[in-house]
């Protein structure tokens, strides 16, 4: 979809990079040239991520073991990492969650799930935005955020309240930091199966609800590759007056709620010739009773 070289000279971190999405993404900003930076709790994981993905694109890749929830940790790992040059992107992928009734949530339940998601990413926008401000960088920060920012979501309310914080931290950091030329995007994916995330929301083994792919206007769940080239796109030159805004990849399924006639696509055409039939007997009907036009 780009040119190979089309990241050359970025170096971007991606949060949550050793596993899932953020692996994912990895591979795709590698592979149109960028240098990339990951971090995680688990330093098996991310060695072994480094390890395999290094043979892709300029094969720069790098990790440090990071606990996002704590901000001292942050200013370490950027600090390290500015040692070795200046990030030009920032990916906020990292989070938490887990499907729970909110009335058996503890309060360590749901600040584990606020401090990751809501938390971590602010922190780290904040020790990387401020470096950006004062060397004159024009970096690109994009975080990965879910529908639910549109259409709040059930038994998932603390990863529902704390991604849409991020949406609003997305629009009111794009106004405050536009005068730097520091571009503040997000993307709101629908369902992309990753084990991480399956485990702890679709743990029966059933799809239903928002894993169910048969829900999707188009039928299927996301294929990685596309949210890799969207993220490309959000972190290459060329369209830098985009900021501010975030950005669906989810097939349509958020607009498909049972509140609209979503499900009426299972109709077949036999279907609807009886329903039009129907509907154009009521019609006749009150015709018959008007007394004008
Ligand atoms: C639109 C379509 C999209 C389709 C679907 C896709 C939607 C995508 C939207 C977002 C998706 C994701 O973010 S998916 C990301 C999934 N990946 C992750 O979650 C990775 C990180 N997760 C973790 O580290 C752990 O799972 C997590 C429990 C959250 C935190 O671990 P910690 O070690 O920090 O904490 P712990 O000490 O174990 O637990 C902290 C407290 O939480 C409680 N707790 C733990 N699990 C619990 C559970 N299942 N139910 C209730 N409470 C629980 C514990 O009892 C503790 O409370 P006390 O008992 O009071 O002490
Ligand atoms: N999969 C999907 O369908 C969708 C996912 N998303 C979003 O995509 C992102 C990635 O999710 P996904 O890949 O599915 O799930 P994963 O569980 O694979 O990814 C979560 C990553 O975050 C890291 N992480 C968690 N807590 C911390 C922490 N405190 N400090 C540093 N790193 C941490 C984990 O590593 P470690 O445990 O080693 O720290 C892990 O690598 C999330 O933001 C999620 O909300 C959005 C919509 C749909």
């Amino acid at each position: 979809m780009f040119k190979d070289s089309t990241l050359a000279n970025k170096r971007v971190l991606i949060t949550g990079g050793g596993t899932g999405l953020g692996k994912e993404i990895a591979k795709g900003l590698l592979s149109y040239g960028a240098e990339v930076y990951i971090c995680g709790r688990r330093e098996s994981v991310l060695q072994e991520t480094v390890t395999e993905l290094a043979k892709i694109g300029s094969g720069k890749i790098h990790y440090r073991v990071t606990d996002i929830r704590d901000p001292d940790a942050i200013e370490t790992m950027v600090a390290s990492i500015w040692e070795e040059g200046a990030l030009t992107g920032l990916i906020n992928n990292a989070a938490a969650n887990f499907i729970s009734p909110t009335k058996d949530l503890s309060p360590r339940g749901y600040q584990a799930i606020r401090s990751t998601v809501m938390d971590g990413a602010f922190y780290t926008v904040l020790a990387i935005g401020k470096r950006w401000i004062k060397e004159g960088i024009k970096g690109s920060i994009v975080s990965n955020l879910v529908t639910w920012v549109w259409t709040g979501s059930a038994y998932v309310v603390p990863s529902a309240m704390a991604k849409t914080a991020i949406d609003s931290m997305t629009k009111s950091l794009a106004v405050e930091w536009g005068r730097y030329g520091i571009r503040v995007n997000a993307v709101a994916p629908g369902p992309f199966p990753t084990e991480g995330a399956w485990d702890k929301l679709n743990p029966t083994g059933t799809s239903t609800g928002a894993t169910d792919a048969s829900t999707v206007p188009m039928g299927r769940y996301g294929e990685m590759q596309e949210l890799a080239n969207l993220m490309t796109f959000l972190q290459a030159d060329g369209c830098d007056y985009i900021t501010g805004q975030t950005i669906g990849i989810d097939g349509g399924h958020h607009l498909a709620a049972p509140s609209t006639f979503a499900s009426l696509g299972s109709w077949s055409d036999d279907d609807w010739s009886s329903v039009r039939d129907s509907i154009k007997a009521s019609a006749e009907k009150e015709k018959t009773q008007r007394s004008v036009g």
